[in-house]
């Protein structure tokens, strides 16, 4: 999958060209899968898939064990025929265009393979021979871009599993891709290696611009990783969401937890709930706090109703749900990981 990458096509992709060229780049997708599907027998595994990746976006591919990311991600890459459905990369379709199309993705889909009796830097070169258009020098920037400069130089089988998936990144890297897609990176790395693989991630898209899909069942980590969640359940498009960004199911609906002295808190409640469109979901008298839910307007006059009932407000804060509490609630229970 990693093909070749002239200059003159990176002059016109890789973004230091013109105003016009800068505002295409940032408004057309550089990967999107277009209603794909995959059936095996009667069972659709992928059901109609849709999204967009823009540059410079890291997207998480997320969804239970079983859920279709290998499969949506092996057709991505062309690894496996689908169904119906196209994917565009850079706007060539890897059905139609297979060859302009992949030349844009860099990807890992199984354990990458080196020759463990060789240095890193050498396995990157052996590499960076075969593949058209691509300098000697660009190899020390691809290991410096996943840290490994001080093990470049070491043989292949001293290296972790994490470093090893790092040089798998830097290789996959090396002709420039637009879009790094990634299965499951942090299978198997234990919590260091998974901080270090998330920190190079973020790094690579920001410094080369460059947008990567990385698919997990780990919640926790696509919330620290990506910018944004493609979430899919029985090969089906559940949601997407930026992440941080819970509001769309109650929009502008807010959560906050109210700090009132311990004797308030009953008052507080009363008129609260004396307001029209606020919910009171939960008191906890000991604690002294009152939490509601109420269109962000009417916090300013939930406030004013509370002094005027003499309660006195110490705080008032946004209750902020994990993505895990979002998932859990998408998808009726169905917990991820
Ligand atoms: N070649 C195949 N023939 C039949 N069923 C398949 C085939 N490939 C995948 N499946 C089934 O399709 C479903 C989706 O598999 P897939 O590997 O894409 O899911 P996944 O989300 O990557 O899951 P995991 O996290 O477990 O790897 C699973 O139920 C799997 O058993």
């Amino acid at each position: 999958m990693n093909g070749s990458y002239a200059p003159a096509e990176r002059e016109a992709h890789g973004g230091a060209g013109d105003a016009a060229m800068a505002v295409s780049e940032t408004s057309q997708a550089v990967l999107s899968v277009a209603g794909v599907t995959k059936a095996i027998g009667n069972r659709k595994i992928v059901d109609g898939l849709t999204f967009d990746i823009y540059r410079g976006e890291v997207v998480g591919l997320l969804g239970p064990n079983g859920a279709g990311k290998t499969t949506t991600i092996r057709m991505i890459v062309g690894l496996i025929e689908m169904t119906s459905g196209d994917v565009f990369v850079q706007g060539h379709s890897i059905k139609k265009d297979f060859v302009n199309a992949i030349r844009y993705i860099g990807g890992i889909i199984e354990n990458p393979e080196f020759y463990p009796y060789m240095s890193g830097y050498d396995n990157l070169r052996q590499y960076q021979r075969m593949a058209e258009g691509v300098s000697i020098g660009r190899i020390m920037e691809v290991v410096k871009l996943v840290g490994l400069q001080d093990a470049i130089h070491k043989k292949v089988r001293a290296y972790s599993l994490g470093m090893r998936q790092r040089l798998g990144i830097a290789q996959a890297l090396l002709h420039s891709p637009s879009i790094l897609i990634l299965d499951e990176p942090t299978n198997g790395l234990d919590p260091a290696g998974i901080r270090e693989m998330r920190d190079y991630l973020k790094k690579i898209a920001k410094e080369e611009g460059i947008s990567i899909l990385v698919s997990s069942h780990l919640l926790s980590e696509m919330e620290l990783m990506c910018s944004r969640v493609v979430v899919i359940q029985e090969g089906k498009l559940l949601t997407e969401r930026l992440i941080g960004d819970h509001s769309a199911d109650n929009a502008k609906e807010q959560q906050v937890m109210i700090s009132l002295r311990v004797n308030d808190v009953g008052l507080a409640q009363q008129t609260a709930q004396l307001h029209q469109g606020i919910q009171v979901l939960e008191t906890q008298p000991d604690n002294g706090t009152v939490t509601v839910q109420l269109p962000e307007e009417d916090i300013p006059s939930l406030i004013d109703s509370l002094s005027a009932a003499r309660v006195r407000v110490y705080r008032v804060e946004e209750c902020k749900s994990s993505l895990e509490d979002e998932f859990l609630k998408w998808t009726g229970g169905n917990r991820i990981a």
